[in-house]
């Protein structure tokens, strides 16, 4: 297999956003969970998104991490390798973007690695260096309240200077709408005067087209999935490749199987899909305080799951609104709190599967990365998307073959989501 592109996901969520992007742009893609081991066998494809949970750890752990991917992705011939970040450049000042993009900068020997985060169909773009969530500056968007890493600055250029060793340029608009021969001269420019990574504006898609072109000519770059949309569709070019959707998923036995949601996300996007799913489904809403105190409260819900998983589609969520999830991290501390109700959405989903559990849909990064791991899934092979970021996955590798799932980041989708990604999980090919 030679890779034209390699790609770093510091979530899993996040991984399956921007392999379905790859996708849809017409690269065959793979998401592997972490490095995959020599004994998992890879379909023949253009691109692998190595999935970390590296978002929210220590930076040096996030740095071993990434670098490992790093070698076994250029090891398959990546010229290019990606660092997959949050479209909300979910990080604070101790990293992990700025030490992990200096890290891969300089195993690349050096350059400027572009930087753009930008994701237009789900509003996310950047203008003067500063980051907009839906036309509201980040600093002031529902990222304020984020459970892990709230966002309190919208500049970027000052965000990424605060984490990384080395100086960051702007790249403004106005360069940006020249084309990529522009913004190649003004990223040289700016390494010139030392800079060791910029933020690129962009507000259009034809914006990403430029960068994924200019970008190309470095060995790293870093952002989310429009920079993905502009590479990808470099790529494609390059190489005379179709320009179409390619989906993988094959047929499943899972098609009648059970099905399940769980929500771990507080996000406003969730809550509100969780509200239309409730008059849809039975939904149970666990007891945030029992769950710290034991695991009779996890065990409640996986007895009322099973109950009712023959019957249909059910939804299980931790999910609350910013000022009960701060009630929580005041009584039981908030990395604790967070690491607990992950486990035990994790040890529910366990259950689940072996009660027969066939289709699974989870709302939130850290909460999925809990539950892929804890169900040992090794790959996923990537389908149509649900919304913009969310593909059906379906699993490949020795356990749980063949499981159909989403991975929901917690402010994608519609109102309708859960709904709309169980009908395609159960019927990847019907036209929505
Ligand atoms: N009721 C709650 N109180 C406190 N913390 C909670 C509660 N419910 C969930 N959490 C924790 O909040 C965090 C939510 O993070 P997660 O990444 O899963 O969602 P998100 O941040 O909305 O999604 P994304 O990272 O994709 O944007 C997790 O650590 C989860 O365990
Ligand atoms: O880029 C995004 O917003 C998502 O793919 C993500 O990483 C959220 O966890």
């Amino acid at each position: 297999m030679t890779l034209l592109l390699g790609c770093i996901a510091d979530d899993y969520t996040g991984a399956s956003d921007l392999a379905s992007m790859l996708s849809r742009c017409g690269l065959r893609t793979v998401q592997t969970i972490g490095v995959p081991p020599s004994s998992l066998e890879l379909p023949e494809v253009d691109a692998v998104v190595v999935a970390l949970k590296s978002r929210s750890i220590e930076a040096h752990r996030a740095v071993e991490l990434s670098l490992e991917a790093e070698s076994w992705l250029r090891g398959r011939g990546a010229g290019h390798v990606l660092f997959k970040i949050c479209s909300t450049f979910d990080s604070t000042d101790a990293g992990n973007i700025g030490p992990v993009l200096d890290a891969l900068r300089a195993r690349a020997g050096g350059g400027i690695v572009a930087v753009n985060p930008a994701f237009i169909e789900t509003g996310r773009t950047v203008y003067q260096g500063h980051l907009f969530v839906n036309g509201v500056p980040l600093h002031e968007s529902p990222l304020k309240d984020h459970p892990l890493n709230p966002m309190h600055d919208s500049n970027l250029v000052r965000v990424l200077a605060r984490q990384s060793a080395s100086p960051v340029g702007l790249v403004p608009l106005a360069v940006i709408e020249q084309g990529p021969d522009a913004i190649r001269a003004a990223l040289q420019a700016l390494a010139s005067d030392g800079n060791g990574s910029a933020i690129l504006d962009s507000v259009a898609p034809r914006h990403l087209l430029a960068i994924g072109e200019a970008a190309l000519s470095e060995p790293v770059s870093t952002g989310a999935s429009g920079i993905g949309y502009g590479l990808a569709r470099a790529l494609v070019a390059r190489e005379g490749l179709p320009a179409h959707a390619v989906s993988a998923v094959g047929s499943t036995d899972h098609r009648d199987a059970h099905a399940a949601i769980l929500a771990g996300s507080c996000s406003a996007a969730t809550l509100r899909q969780i509200e239309v799913a409730e008059r849809r489904m039975p939904c149970l809403k666990l007891d945030i305080d029992a769950l710290l105190d034991g695991p009779a409260e996890a065990q409640r819900a996986l007895d009322w799951a099973t109950q009712r998983l023959a019957k249909g589609p059910i939804l299980i969520a931790s999910s609350t609104p910013p000022e009960a999830v701060r009630a929580t991290q005041a009584r039981h501390g908030g990395p604790a709190a967070g690491h607990a109700v992950e486990q035990a959405l994790a040890g529910l989903a366990e259950g689940l599967l072996a009660a027969g559990l066939g289709q699974l849909i989870v709302a939130g990064g850290e909460t999925s990365g809990a539950v892929v791991d804890r169900l040992g899934l090794q790959a996923f092979l990537i389908g149509p998307e649900i919304a913009p970021g969310v593909p059906v996955l379906q699993a490949v590798g020795a356990r749980s073959s063949g499981l159909m799932l989403a991975l929901k980041s917690g402010n994608f989708g519609g109102d309708d989501f859960f709904l709309e990604a169980l009908a395609k999980l159960r019927d990847p090919d019907a036209s929505s």
